[in-house]
């Protein structure tokens, strides 16, 4: 298994490209199940995430062809559907359970592995259930399978969500788009990534209104019809290599970065003590002078905090000046980050969902283990903090998420290198 060895760094500066985001890419690929003709993302981010979704639907009857090194995807599903997502690949990415809700509504039935939990949390279903059965769908678990049915077709309908799930709408979306007659989801998520999805089922001829708030209104259509679409930028990754000058000084610019995509994050860092300022060409980000401040942090569905995150904020804090209390309220088992960066010389107390960082003045370079994608990169941002050498190993997880990190951020002056597994 490859590694990244990091040491403490001095300031920072240049230009980082932000990729399309991964949580949005892997929700408008199974889009591409419900139509015949091909759907095309460009600004895709090239990433093991993406490779799993793309097996998952050749293994279901579509083709996903990476072209442009992988920047553009071509998806089309014209031949026979395979109605059964396996567990064998479901299993390995939570956002496989997203394949749901177009199968249904292209076959009329479908049998869709449960995601099973992960390092972070359990990854339970039965807000996709209830949203899907208020279309009409008969659902019930077999053997670890979720099989749905819909007999004479998906109906529209009004349905309340009782939390605002982020992959319950996106699975809403997509069966709405093809149901008879109207659908209203309220509480909806109103996620970026809800949004992009929306515009990409209205590029492809879907009736959607009212993304981007809590009640969506979708007047299903008869066909859907092939499209080009361009992913938006990745937020999550945009906020991670915002921290990179905020821990290290220097002033780096993520070209192609929106704040209106981390308006809650932006926040927190000017109270820590970090400038931000959107340009034409993306955000730039400078530290004030002086120490890092203490915030208080309590994630929450957008436009809170994101709890994809926390990690990456938690580095940050770790040597502020101050106490810092971070909250994470969407995973109940987000902080194994905490333990990795004690090893550092941080100060980090866990309770239950709460986290108290104590700021230390400097962070000590040590030998890290990452459990999950988002612990995995903040413990190289605290390496870029700290003093000496810090070997971050099973990066794989990283890899799901972030692609070329060590060139991204060697761009900018980090020095950070890749050891491959031999
Ligand atoms: C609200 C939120 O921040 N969602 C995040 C979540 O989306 P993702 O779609 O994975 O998760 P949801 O938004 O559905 O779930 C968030 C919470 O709801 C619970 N739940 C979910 C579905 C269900 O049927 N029953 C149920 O109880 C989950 O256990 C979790 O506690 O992870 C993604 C990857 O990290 C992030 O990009 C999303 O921003
Ligand atoms: C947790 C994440 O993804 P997943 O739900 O696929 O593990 C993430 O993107 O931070």
């Amino acid at each position: 298994m490859d590694s990244i060895v990091v040491r403490g760094n001095g300031p920072l500066s240049g230009q980082i490209p932000i990729a399309g985001a991964k949580n949005a890419c892997l929700a408008l690929m199974p889009a591409t199940l419900l139509s015949d003709e091909p759907l095309t993302l460009t600004n895709a981010p090239r990433l093991s995430d993406i490779r799993t979704m793309t097996e998952l639907l050749a293994s279901l009857g579509a083709e996903v062809t990476a072209l442009q090194d992988g920047k553009v995807l071509a998806a089309s599903c014209h031949g026979e559907i395979n109605p059964v997502a396996d567990y064998e690949i479901v299993r390995k990415m939570r956002a496989s359970n997203l394949v749901l809700g177009p199968l249904l509504a292209r076959m009329g039935h479908a049998v869709v592995s449960l995601p099973g939990g992960c390092a972070i949390g359990a990854r339970p279903m039965d807000i996709h259930v209830d949203a899907l059965s208020a279309l009409g769908a008969e659902i019930e678990l077999k053997d670890g399978y979720l099989h749905a049915k819909a007999r004479g077709g998906l109906r529209g309908a009004t349905h309340e969500m009782r939390f605002a799930s982020v992959g319950a709408t996106e699975n809403f979306l997509m069966a709405a788009s093809l149901a008879k007659g109207t659908s209203v989801l309220k509480n909806a998520a109103r996620e970026p990534e809800i949004v992009d999805l929306a515009r990409c089922l209205r590029a492809m001829g879907a009736q959607i209104e009212g993304d981007g708030t809590s009640e969506i209104v979708i007047e299903g259509v008869e066909r859907l019809h092939g499209a080009t679409h361009p992913v938006v930028a990745d937020r999550i990754e945009l906020g991670t290599y915002m921290l990179a000058p905020a821990i290290c000084g220097g002033e780096v610019e993520c070209l192609g970065g929106r704040i209106d995509l981390i308006e809650a994050f932006c926040e927190k860092l000017d109270a820590a003590g970090v400038s931000v300022e959107q340009t034409h060409t993306g955000v730039k980000v400078s530290r004030k002078n002086g120490r890092i401040r203490a915030v208080d942090v309590v994630t929450e569905p957008f436009p809170g905090f994101p709890t994809d995150l926390q990690a990456q904020m938690m580095a940050l804090l770790t040597t502020a000046e101050g106490t810092s209390v971070l909250e994470e309220k969407i995973f109940e088992n987000r902080f194994m980050h905490a333990p990795e960066l004690t090893r550092m010389g941080a100060n980090i107390e866990v309770h239950g969902g709460h986290a108290t960082v104590h700021g230390v003045e400097t962070l000590k370079g040590a030998p890290v283990m990452a459990t999950d994608l988002r612990a995995s990169v903040s413990l190289i941002l605290a390496g870029l903090a700290a003093e000496g050498e810090t070997v971050v190993s099973r990066v794989y997880h990283l890899d799901r998420g972030y692609e070329r990190v060590e060139e991204k951020l060697k761009a900018v002056g980090a020095h950070i290198e890749r050891v491959k597994a031999s």
